[in-house]
């Protein structure tokens, strides 16, 4: 196994140091020597990043992503693990399912892919799905979600609360009222009513959230909030959390940085899930993330075909790109926060480059029980890292993209920070920002 010495890296903005890498662990560099030697001045080594939500297609939509394509996006994004959603075709809902995406994400070797269940069966929101089977498979599933659909029923939300906390899984909620969001095309407010389209209301997303943590809490159980994107949301998460409810939520990079202003271009690569809301939300959803009432940043990245997005509004699938943006995207909104301690998110910024290893790589694995990932690469830790240039600045081009679809709403934005190299295991996936498989 090849060894690797990073010379010079600052480690989490701190004073620039060497790495050894070999068999799988972070060692001190100082004096050592290996079969790669790479120069670490002005790069920043963060802990391998671990995303909650990644939309990886296969089985069912390889013509828009597989294990493969989206593991190597998320490789060239500087992830190490990534929770592969359930709702692929078959869905994600027996110990089969689960058992092939986990051998096929081991066979692309690029990142650790952690399968999703259902927790209905088929997403359909009436059976509980074999949840006790998949968390016994060899993919050990932990974390439950039918998003793309919220699990409506009350009952039923209580019975998967109730069900995981024997294995201590955890359910993660696309939260939306569905009787209040029939049609709906974009977010309810005053550019919907603009362009005469069908609003999601913020409340459709802030109702379920209530009701569910409210049933997390009757039942002592874990509840994850997937993609939170309303002030109203941070609002309810904040009162759940001081009352000590065991509530986890995360934010999106495009709720953190894009409105619904968007919808006016009529082009449906601003089409989401939620939907793209308003400034006032964003500004609660950064001031929430860097308080920490919102626990991780994850991608949702959601590739589609180009016949389901290059299409009219109204027909398109909702969903955009996120695996190689949303280190760039999250570094641009927390740097300078006063709130964070963050500072202009160059080498030596410690409280940013803490804030993003925190809520992008810590805490993401505590939630999804990656005990291997979100630790600090610091001598005696697995060598799941990756390393960033702060000062890089970089242009979105979908074209140049590793994910098989294109629907990135960032094109042609000049983005902070590129990610040099990703190491798994202490081997590399990408290196000179060049994915190795
Ligand atoms: N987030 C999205 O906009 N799309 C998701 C599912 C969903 O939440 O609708 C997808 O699978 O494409």
């Amino acid at each position: 196994m090849t060894t690797y010495l990073i010379k010079n890296v600052s480690v989490l903005g701190a004073t620039p140091t060497d790495l050894l890498l070999r068999d799988g662990l972070v060692h001190d560099g100082a004096g050592q020597s290996a079969d790669v030697e790479i120069d670490g001045k002005g790069l920043v080594a963060l802990p391998g990043l671990v995303d909650l939500h990644t939309h990886l297609r296969e089985p069912g939509r390889e013509d828009a992503e597989t294990v493969e394509t989206g593991s190597r996006a998320a490789a060239l994004g500087g992830y190490t693990a990534v929770c592969a959603m359930a709702n692929t075709d078959p869905v994600a809902d027996t110990a089969g399912v689960v058992e092939q995406v986990w051998r096929l994400g081991q066979a692309a070797g690029l990142v650790d892919v952690q399968p999703i269940g259902a927790v209905t069966i088929g997403l359909a929101g009436e059976q509980l799905a074999e949840l006790g089977a998949m968390a016994d498979s060899p993919a050990k599933v932990r974390m439950f979600s039918d998003d793309g659909f919220c699990v409506h029923d009350p009952r039923l939300m209580r019975r998967a609360l109730e069900y995981v906390k024997a294995f201590d899984g955890v359910i993660a909620q696309h939260a939306e009222e569905h009787r209040l969001t029939v049609g709906a095309q974009m977010h309810e407010g005053v550019e919907s009513a603009k362009l005469g389209l069908t609003g999601w209301p913020a409340v459709a997303e802030e109702a379920i959230i209530a009701r569910d943590v409210l049933l997390a809490e009757h039942v002592g159980s874990r509840l994850h909030v997937c993609h939170v994107s309303t002030a109203g949301s941070v609002e309810i998460l904040r009162h759940a959390k001081a009352r000590g409810v065991h509530v986890t939520a995360e934010v999106t990079p495009h709720h953190l940085l894009l409105t619904d202003t968007r919808a006016c271009t009529y082009d449906p690569v601003n089409k989401v899930n939620p939907p793209l809301r308003t400034q006032s939300d964003i500004d609660a959803l950064r001031a929430g993330l860097a308080e920490g009432v919102i626990d991780a940043v994850a991608t949702d990245h959601a590739p589609h075909a180009t016949e389901d997005k290059e299409c009219e509004w109204a027909r398109a699938r909702p969903g955009m790109l996120g695996l190689e943006t949303a280190l760039s995207i999250t570094v641009q909104v927390l740097a300078g926060r006063e709130d964070a301690g963050a500072g202009d998110g160059g080498v030596t910024d410690a409280a940013l480059w803490d804030l993003i290893a925190e809520r992008m790589s810590r805490t993401p694995a505590r939630i999804a029980g990656l005990t291997g990932h979100g630790h600090d690469p610091v001598p005696g830790a697995p060598a799941n890292l990756t390393l960033v240039d702060p000062a890089a600045r970089w242009t979105v081009d979908p074209a140049a993209l590793a994910s098989r679809s294109r629907n990135t709403p960032y094109t042609g934005m000049e983005l902070p920070g590129r990610v040099v190299a990703t190491f798994l295991r202490g081997e590399a996936t990408v290196l000179d920002g060049k994915a190795q498989k």
